[in-house]
């Protein structure tokens, strides 16, 4: 369901260009030749193809003068090779080729059944059992394009055939923002090699890689091991890592309390779906505390959770108890006797905190960020992170801007998007690639913040918490999707599919 299928990857650091070349030559002055590297990065991507395409697909690819067009005529041999028709498309007035992508030219070119012709020709496709194979540029794209490939970007988008761009659709960078309005090539799909590139998981770039998949083609482990990033991937080896089976001989003590607090007068259900959420993850007590109006609604949905009334319609005190973690906001309103009763509360809490919603809101409102106590958790989304921390141009500064906030106010951050990214204060960031639009609907957020309160009072330590809960949340959506539809499913679906995502890890 996710857009991400993820191979054997070594570890899941994501890199920026200038890394991953040295990791590339890394690679290549320990044993492998340069041509031989290209060749297994060309035969990894002919071969997803055989498996995902039909021998009647006819493969039109489309090569620069760099690496990225030395995979392409490699791909296009091999395709020929394995008995697909193949024709290649080159700029006609320009054959100065790097020297592996010169080499992997000369041997098509003694191939008399894949013909080579000139850009232009390639708008003339009519058959509608074509692919586009885009070879032009990969990580080594390092300024704007000419208006030549502007264009022949353009009308290559216009062709009604699916697209499948090698390591980066062109036009894109590895690990930046393009300029508004770029000229980007379309894929349906990407097959990358060995990394996910940053510029897949934001959403100004990442719309035009389809469904990606990484293609492990054994870069040098020890240098990827030693390399140092602050950008990670949430993949579910890490998960595996991270995910603690229950012992026999546990008891509800072991499983930590939960205090969820919100919810106000016509929306109980955010503080009910939050509750629900941190018992199905696996709470041992799990607490509401809600106004009064909620409590026949809250105690005859949920009978494990225990109520405790504060205020008639709208939360006038929340009380302190010990040993708890407390997750706070959903629902919660904003009258200002809810407020007082936040700022009271933060003023004398120790333990660990999550914020969500109206709680980041009085905040922001407030300018009390300084209330937020040191190892808290904020799961802002982008407009609430906006009210927080102020504006910025696009998400990758966002994202800079949460490290600064994070790592100033001691704090964990979750910034919530596509590809929500738990920022750490000690700089890094973890992005996340389950889940699925079919989240975005009121009520999914409330969610995360009773898996997340459920997991730290579990004892995960609190980055491992962030990292799982937002996995955790994406695949119960994902699987959600997969029964009702991205359309028709609902938080409360996903809710009820968390128990499917622990199946599945034990
Ligand atoms: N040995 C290696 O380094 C490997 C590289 N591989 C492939 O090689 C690609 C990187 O290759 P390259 O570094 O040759 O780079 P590209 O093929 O991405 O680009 C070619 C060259 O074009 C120039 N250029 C950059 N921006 C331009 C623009 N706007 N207009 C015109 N020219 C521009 C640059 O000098 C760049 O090096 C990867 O994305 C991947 O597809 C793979 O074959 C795996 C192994
Ligand atoms: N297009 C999407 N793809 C993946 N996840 C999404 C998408 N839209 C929303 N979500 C997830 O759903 C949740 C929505 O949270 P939020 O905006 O706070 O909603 P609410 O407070 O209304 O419940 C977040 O965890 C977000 O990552
Ligand atoms: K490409």
């Amino acid at each position: 369901m996710s857009n991400f299928d993820v191979y054997a990857i070594p570890k899941m650091k994501i890199l920026t260009a200038d890394q991953i070349k040295k990791c590339d030559s890394v690679t290549i002055e320990k044993g492998i030749s340069s041509i031989n590297l290209m060749e297994k990065a060309a035969r990894a991507c002919a071969d997803w193809i055989e498996e995902n395409f039909e021998l009647k697909n006819k493969f039109l690819v489309v090569c620069g003068h760099g690496n990225n067009g030395g995979d392409g005529f490699a791909i296009a041999r091999m395709l020929y090779e394995k008995g697909f028709d193949v024709e290649v498309f080159i700029n006609g007035d320009d054959l100065k080729f790097s020297p592996d992508a010169a080499i992997n030219f000369k041997k098509i070119k003694t191939i008399s059944g894949i013909d080579i012709k000139d850009f232009s020709e390639v708008f003339n496709v009519n058959n509608e059992k074509s692919v586009i194979v885009d070879a032009l540029f990969g990580y080594g794209l390092n300024r704007e394009l000419s208006d030549d490939f502007k264009n022949l970007i353009e009308k290559l988008n216009q062709i009604p055939v699916p697209k499948i761009s090698i390591d980066i659709p062109t036009g894109l960078y590895a690990d930046k923002i393009i300029e508004e309005n770029s000229i980007v090539l379309k894929a349906d799909f990407t097959l990358t090699f060995q990394f996910y590139k940053r510029s897949f998981l934001h959403p100004e770039t990442g719309r035009f890689c389809g469904k990606i998949t990484v293609l492990d083609i054994e870069l040098d482990k020890d240098f990827i091991d030693e390399v140092e990033t602050d950008y990670f991937i949430i993949d579910e080896k890490l998960i595996r890592e991270i995910y603690k089976p229950r012992g026999d001989f546990s008891h509800k003590g072991t499983f930590g309390k939960s205090i969820l607090v919100g919810g106000s007068y016509g929306k109980i259900g955010a503080i009910l779906m939050s509750t629900l959420s941190a018992l199905k993850t696996g709470n041992g007590l799990t607490f509401t505390i809600a106004p009064e109006c909620g409590n026949i609604i809250l105690q005859s949905r949920i009978p494990e959770a225990m109520f405790i009334g504060s205020g008639e319609n709208y939360i006038d005190t929340i009380e302190i108890q010990e040993k708890a973690v407390y997750g706070i906001g959903p629902g919660l309103g904003k009258e200002e006797q809810t407020q007082k009763a936040l700022f009271d509360f933060l003023e004398s809490y120790q333990n660990p905190v999550i914020l969500d919603a109206d709680a980041l809101n009085f905040l922001a409102e407030n300018d009390k960020l300084s209330l937020i106590p040191k190892n808290a958790v904020i799961t802002p989304h982008p407009l609430e992170f906006e009210r927080l921390f102020g504006k910025t141009d696009n998400s990758f500064e966002r994202i800079e801007l949460a490290k600064q906030k994070a790592k100033e106010l001691q704090i964990f951050i979750i910034l919530k998007d596509h590809h929500t990214a738990v920022i750490t204060p000690k700089n890094k960031v973890f992005y996340n690639i389950t889940g699925n639009s079919g989240m975005a609907k009121g009520g999914s957020g409330d969610v995360l913040t009773g898996i997340l309160t459920s997991l730290i009072s579990q004892k995960y330590n609190i980055e491992k918490a962030c990292i799982f809960g937002v996995w955790l949340h994406g695949k119960a959506g994902d699987l959600a999707a997969e029964e009702f539809s991205k359309e028709a499913m609902l938080p409360t679906d996903l809710i009820n599919k968390i128990g499917e995502v622990f199946k599945r890890l034990n």
